[in-house]
Parts: structure tokens; sequence; C-alpha cells
């Protein structure tokens, strides 16, 4: 279904309540699987959330993840230690593309038994759970943190515990440390220093708990765009987030303050408010922060201030190839980019042509990332509800401030 956002204007003032992160409830969710004994709140509404939830509860022998990166990895850790059930692990045709053959090597080294079903390296992949009785595994770090959590979320349960090193450069730690963080939260102990991670192993029942998941900030992104391409004075509170957040993504608060949005934390909302701001170029690094690099690219081509964005090597292996689609839809609306496999330059350009069908290719962010240009001009977003695999009520919350949207 496309839909055709009309040039509009947004509310001087609103507020939007996301729900929680589709990391931090990824991870939850397979701890409690692991820990029964705590509960959750705020948990994602996200497709892969849904999706994670029913996996875990599925006792089907084929369980499909469809386009959910972090349910596929994390999962393949998970049936992993499940003793005396097989399950073939599969996803969409996109998942079928997606490497795995880090993870994969690292859990048959400690004692798994895996095997590919079409590709070699690519799901889907045949489980069939045992106790894994060895310890110690080296890794490589620089191609996707989701492995390392991967590992790391099913440690505790290992007899011996997990001593993981870490190899070459480490993308994503934000994502690493987000794991540990929520580890401590329900009292498994672990270290960090230089490449090692070592995970103690839990012996006795945990105290039970209740956690509260924080809300999505790589969610929030489409927001600060929002925002920076707002009047000065507009404001956006959003509910459910902390100054001190375990994502990642929450590196937006600095990143944005360069289009002029200041953000103000109070009673567990933040507001984003836009302030008058230069077109000075952008330089970042985004290899703790992968997800936003869309938001930011488009927040950049709409305001006709060019960017350097480097750290970008893991773009290639999520929904798509994000670097060649960021390339091929802002080249359609006008603006001029260049790529390669870790970096993307684009070039000011000062308009942006109206009602441009974008095309989305499976990926939620390419849907959320463009949306905020109909505040300068009418745009066309195709197959709209890919949105749903993080944030299904996108639409709907940008119709609440403002947005004319019409199918
Ligand atoms: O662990 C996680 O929850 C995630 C880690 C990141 O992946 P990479 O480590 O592959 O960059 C991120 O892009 C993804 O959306 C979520
Ligand atoms: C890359 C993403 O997700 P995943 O890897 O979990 O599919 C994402 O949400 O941007």
């Amino acid at each position: 279904m496309h839909f055709t956002l009309q040039k509009s204007k947004i509310a001087k003032q609103s507020s939007i309540q996301i729900t929680g992160s589709k990391s931090e409830s990824n991870r939850l969710l397979l701890l409690q699987a692991l820990y029964p004994e705590f509960k959750l709140e705020n948990v994602s509404n996200s497709d892969d959330s849904n999706l994670m939830t029913n996996a875990l509860n599925s006792l089907s022998d084929i369980v499909d993840i469809h386009h959910a990166g972090t349910a596929m990895r994390f999962l393949t850790a998970y049936f992993s230690i499940q003793e005396g059930r097989t399950v073939t692990l599969t996803g969409s045709k996109r998942m079928k593309e997606r490497p795995i053959e880090i993870l994969v090597e690292a859990l048959q080294e400690l004692g798994a038994d895996i095997s590919y079903v079409q590709n070699e390296g690519f799901p889907p992949i045949k489980i069939k759970g045992k106790k894994l009785t060895k310890n110690k595994v080296s890794l490589k770090a620089n191609v996707s943190s989701q492995y390392i959590s991967a590992l790391l979320l099913i440690a505790s349960k290992l007899e011996n515990g997990l001593e993981l090193t870490l190899e070459g450069e480490i993308t994503s730690i934000p994502y690493i440390n987000m794991t540990l963080s929520l580890l401590d939260e329900i009292g498994v102990e672990s270290s960090f220093t230089d490449n090692i991670i070592k995970i103690k192993p839990i012996t006795k029942k945990l105290n039970s708990k209740t956690l509260t998941v924080e809300s999505d900030w790589s969610s929030a992104s489409y927001y600060f765009s929002i925002a920076a391409l707002s009047d000065v004075g507009t404001e956006i509170t959003l509910t459910s987030y902390k100054e001190n957040s375990l994502q990642g993504d929450s590196a937006l608060v600095d990143i944005y303050k360069h289009f002029g949005v200041v953000t103000d934390f109070k009673d567990n909302a933040m507001t984003l408010k836009k302030e008058a701001s230069s077109l000075e170029p952008l330089t970042l690094d985004l290899k703790n922060a992968p997800d936003i690099a869309q938001t930011i690219a488009v927040t950049c081509f709409a305001l006709g201030i060019p960017c350097d964005l480097i750290g970008l090597h893991t773009l290639k292996i999520k929904e798509t190839d994000r670097l060649v689609a960021l390339k091929t839809e802002i080249e359609k609306l006008g603006g001029k980019v260049d790529i390669t496999d870790k970096s993307l330059h684009l070039t000011a350009s000062h308009s942006i042509n109206e009602l441009i069908p974008i095309a989305t290719y499976n990926d939620h962010r390419m849907a959320m990332a463009f949306a905020p240009l109909a505040l300068k001009t009418s745009i066309v977003i195709e197959d709209a509800m890919v949105v749903s695999k993080s944030y299904p009520t996108f639409w709907n919350d940008l119709e609440s401030i403002g947005f004319i949207i019409t199918e």
C-alpha cells in the first residue's frame, strides 16, 4: 500500500507515546524464557518483538522469524541450549541473505549441533538443542554485534559460564553494553575488559522483579528529524525516555543539536525543541549507532546540509543494503550521494522533487526516515506498512501531530 503525504505543517506543541525498545524487548523476552521469575512492562509492540514472543512460545519444529534479525541471531543461541528439541529456524527471502556463520561457528565451537538447510553460512538452519559444556570461544566482532549479544544472553545458563574473546574492531558496542546491563539488572554478573567478556553461570533462582523497558530511541529518531525540519519554536514531547539510556541511539540528543534541536528531560519524558541553527556541513562516525544513519542522511538532504557519514560497514547486511537504498532514493528526489561500502557522502542540494514514489525495500527505516520530508514537499512512500517491523503505529502518530496522509 502506497501512502501520499501532502506537504504538511505540524502542531506547535505535540506529544507522542512510543512503546518499548525493540532491542531491549527482544533481549528481555529471551531472558524471561530462560528465567521466568521476572516480569516485563512497556514491551515493544513491533512485529519483531511479537515474532520473538511467538517463537519462544512455539512448540513447532519450524520457526519463521520473517525479517527480524535480532530474533534470528538470539534464537539461534537460545535453541542451541534447548536440550532434546530440534528446530529449523528460517526467515524471509532477505533473512536468507543475512550472514549468520560467525555466530554458528562460535556456537559449534562451544559444542552446539547446528547445520545449514540451504546455503552454507546463511539461514535457514537446523538446530538440535543440547547441553553445551565448553566455555571459551573467540569470534570476529566487526560484522554484527548481534552475534555477540546472542552468546551473552545464553551464557549464564552454560554450566561454566562464558569467556568470549572479541577479534578485530568491535562494531555497535552500545548494543553489547545494553546486553550486559540488562544481564546485570536481572542478577547475572559479567566483566568486559579490553576485548574479553566474561559471564558467570547462574546456579540458583534469580530474585523476581519487574523490569520496565525504556521506549525506543531508534523510533524517536524520526521525531528528531521532524523537529529539525519544523519551524523554530516547535516542541514535540516523547514519553518514557531517560537521559541515561542503555540505547546507543540516544546519541541523537547530541547529534541533533547540529540541526538546532534541543532536548529537555523531565518526569520520564523528553521534549525536543527546534531552535535557530546554521547549515554547517556534518561529519559523523555512526559505527555505534547504525540504525539512525538513514534518519540523519534524510534530515541533511531536507535541510540542504552536506554530510559525510562514516562507520556504516554494517548497513549493507541489514533489512536491505541501506547504503544503496539511500543513494537510489535520495537521487530520485534530486540529491547527489556518493557511497563506499562503509560511508555516505551527501552533497548539499537546494530543492526536492515533488511526489516521487520512494521505494522502501522491505525496510521499515527507509519508510520512516523519508516521511519527515513531507514538511518540505508532498511525497509518496511505497509499501508504507513496512513500518510495522519496529513501529506499527508510526503513520497514526504522524497524523496525530498534523501530517496529512492518504492511501
Ligand atoms: O542488538 C541489537 O538489538 C541490534 C544491533 C545492531 O545490529 P549490528 O550489531 O548488526 O549493527 C542494530 O543495527 C540492530 O537494529 C539491533
Ligand atoms: C537492523 C535492524 O534490525 P534487525 O537487524 O534486528 O533486523 C533495524 O531495526 O534497523
